[in-house]
């Protein structure tokens, strides 16, 4: 098996940092407003600590490309949240200091290299504030292929009543879902066209994120008619990857135009997508670009699907 040792040390960090999200969780987490007005907690900072640490001890080489950094968390009025932040990373890592914690957050701070780790240490942070869906996602880059993806979703529901899926592929091997309360991998596997139960269309919650109103015109245009399914974060992907949608669209903003998506809001989902049949591209059906810098500047939005529509979704977005 390829990538053993990645897959294995990608699971162990994100099951642990997902531990950790659920921690802060359950004690009511609050919101601090970044630079672009948009909130991070402890949990995300935490979490990128807890995941930093674990690669920066398994591959000492490998930067890691990281959504959050530690510049605000060092100032001295955030005295109070570093102390919160190590807290809690010290339930897992007990002993762990705030000056461990900041260098840990900033390992995060790497540059995209012909080899490298991205992570995104809470997908949806909006949502989980919410006491909604997100996710934990990392993923291992290699000459602009991801290689392998870890997606935790601590609130996704199971068939079954359980909680948590863990969703995990690496490039030629497939993907998986296993609960995050552990037991046996299961394969995933797209909606099949026959399957008119499942096939929906996903978005998101955040009506900023996207273009609801053309997502849903799009999703008619090739057939799908029930109502969309919204989550929040990369658990779109693992609802694609599980067969439980067929489409996840996410089309710019009118309110943004000038968007241009992380590589950590996407490199996870899109292998265990990829992994489970399905296809991701842009709206214009080029790859995602994952080799240039942290932004994909030359692409525009994202289309996830089960492949059977794939070229159908294109070919709808090119008429709209
Ligand atoms: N105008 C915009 N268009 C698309 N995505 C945006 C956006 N503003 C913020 N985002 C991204 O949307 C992500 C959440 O995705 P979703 O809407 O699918 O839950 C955020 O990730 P974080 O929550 O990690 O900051 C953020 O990176
Ligand atoms: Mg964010
Ligand atoms: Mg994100
Ligand atoms: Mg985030």
């Amino acid at each position: 098996m390829t990538y053993a040792k990645e897959k294995e040390v990608a699971i162990a960090a994100a099951t642990a940092a997902a531990k950790l999200c659920e921690q802060v969780r359950a004690d009511i987490p609050q919101a601090i407003e970044k630079k672009d007005k948009s909130p991070v907690t402890v949990a995300d900072f935490g979490a990128q600590a807890i995941i930093c640490q674990a690669l920066a001890a398994a591959f000492p080489d490998d930067p890691v490309v990281g959504e959050e950094d530690a510049k605000e968390l060092r100032k001295p009025e955030m005295a109070e949240t570093l102390t919160k932040v190590t807290h809690y990373v010290q339930a897992l890592s007990p002993d762990a200091t705030p000056e461990d914690v900041t260098r840990w957050i900033d390992h995060g701070n790497g540059q995209v290299s012909s080899r490298y780790w991205t992570l995104d240490p809470i997908d949806g942070t909006k949502g989980f504030l919410r006491q909604d869906q997100y996710a934990v996602a990392l993923a291992l880059v290699e000459n602009g292929e991801v290689k392998v993806g870890v997606l935790a979703c601590p609130a996704m529901p199971l068939d079954g009543g359980q909680t948590g899926a863990l969703y995990v592929a690496v490039r030629g091997e497939g993907a998986t879902m296993v609960p995050l309360s552990g037991g046996e991998p299961q394969r995933l596997q797209v909606v099949m066209a026959d399957d008119v139960a499942n096939f929906r269309f996903v978005e998101s919650v955040e009506a900023a994120h996207g273009d609801q109103s053309k997502q849903n015109a799009i999703a008619q245009a090739v057939g799908i008619t029930t109502e969309s399914f919204r989550v929040d974060s990369q658990a779109k992907y693992g609802i694609v990857a599980s067969g439980k949608a067929a489409l996840y669209l996410r089309l710019p903003s009118p309110k943004y135009p000038d968007y241009r998506e992380n590589i950590w809001d996407h490199a996870a989902g899109a292998i265990v997508v990829e992994e489970a049949g399905g296809r991701v591209s842009d709206m214009y059906g080029q790859p995602l670009n994952f080799a240039e810098g942290s932004k994909m500047m030359n692409n525009r939005g994202i289309v996830v699907s089960n492949g059977t529509i794939h070229d159908q979704v294109i070919a709808a977005l090119a008429e709209n």
